[in-house]
């Protein structure tokens, strides 16, 4: 397998509804679309799942455009690989910078499946057919707002329900989602919002029957978290601080969480995430698959990794139509009652739209041999 050209996009596309977080609202999607040309033909497809504004973490799609441009699409260009794993070992002399890593190894981990003639999902080690599919709720303007957007989705047959959380939209709303939505699985994500001061506050947490608290404190820590964890009795899933396996490993030993939410680019790509899976499933930690308000690419991508028998709870891989007027891609990702059925065709089982990826295109430039 060797890259003879690669072609990123610079696109922006707009979200149905804005989505806010404890740390900002999103309304405008930026990114990167990669395209990555095979010697033989073939092509495959990267997203990078940065966003425009560095609030989740470090890394920006101007970031990442950097990254790749000056040292990780040269680094690919015309090397032989015989193993999409290879990328992320190259990479390794590179620090950080997951998100951009991650948005060239999943067009080559696509060129693979399709070489070798396999679905992705097949590729990775995956063998689901279906996948069960959880759905992230942003902070709403009023209590009746949000309880009727939940009511929406749970209606629709999502199998789980994750709601932001933030210091004064927390534990009231939480009790009253309970009270409303008795039997139906909830939990919450609070992107780093708290401080280990607030315990109290965030045990009252405990009384919900929650499945979990997502990423409370500080995105940097797993201290705290281990020390918070031993008061509560909700699990602590991380988002934020798991970057890579080793940091799986150390959160695990030291009791900091008790679920994983992997993200593909947090991590560095779909092999570091396959290690951290592999590795959780040793250690009887489930994990489930988190999401970047992502476009047709990354979705589908996020899609395959979940087919892996670790993911054992749903995941944030909501359908297209929950994000975008037109999905770039065709057909478009599907919930059928809280269910995905994974394509089994060769390579990611989806095909471009071009016509769309045309319209949401700023800027593109092609790097060749
Ligand atoms: O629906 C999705 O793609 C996940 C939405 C979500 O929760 C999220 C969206 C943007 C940034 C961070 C997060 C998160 O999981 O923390
Ligand atoms: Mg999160």
């Amino acid at each position: 397998m060797k890259l003879t050209e690669v072609t990123m996009r610079h696109m922006k596309m707009q979200m149905k509804h804005p989505f806010t977080t404890s740390f900002g609202t999103f309304q405008t999607k930026e990114f990167i679309l990669l395209e990555a040309k095979e010697e033989s033909g073939k092509v495959g497809y990267g997203e990078s799942v940065a966003f425009d504004s560095p609030w989740y973490n470090e890394e920006t799609f101007k970031t990442n455009w950097h990254m790749l441009e000056d040292f990780l699409i040269p680094m690919l260009l015309g090397r032989e690989l015989s193993h999409p794993d290879e990328v992320s070992e190259l990479f390794s002399t590179i620090r950080k910078n997951n998100m951009a890593k991650s948005t060239i190894e999943g067009a080559v981990w696509d060129i693979y499946a399709q070489l070798t003639n396999q679905s992705l999902a097949k590729a990775l080690g995956g063998e689901k057919t279906e996948i069960d599919v959880g759905i992230s709720i942003g902070i709403q303007k009023s209590v009746d707002d949000l309880i009727e957007v939940v009511r929406t989705h749970v209606e629709e047959g999502y199998k789980r329900i994750k709601v932001k959380i933030k210091p004064g939209w927390d534990v009231d709303i939480m009790r009253t989602l309970r009270e409303t939505f008795p039997d139906t699985a909830i939990m919450a994500d609070a992107n780093s919002a708290y401080r280990l001061e607030d315990t109290a506050l965030l045990k009252q947490l405990d009384a919900f029957n929650l499945m979990m608290i997502e990423q409370p404190l500080a995105s940097d820590d797993i201290i705290d978290h281990a020390k918070l964890q031993a008061q509560l009795t909700t699990p602590i899933c991380l988002d934020e601080s798991i970057h890579s396996l080793e940091d799986a490993r150390k959160a695990i030993e030291l009791g900091s969480t008790k679920i994983i939410n992997i993200k593909i680019g947090r991590v560095g790509g779909l092999t570091e995430a396959k290690k951290i899976h592999d590795f959780c499933m040793e250690k009887g930690i489930p994990v489930w698959c988190g999401g970047m308000l992502e476009a047709g690419i990354g979705r589908v991508h996020n899609v395959a990794l979940t087919t892996l028998p670790n993911f054992i709870l749903p995941g944030d891989t909501a359908g297209s139509s929950r994000y975008w007027e037109q999905d770039i891609i065709t057909p478009e990702v599907t919930v059928d009652n809280g269910v995905i059925h994974v394509p089994q065709q060769a390579g990611i089982g989806f095909e471009l739209n071009h016509e769309a990826v045309e319209e949401f295109t700023v800027s593109k430039k092609t790097y060749s041999l």
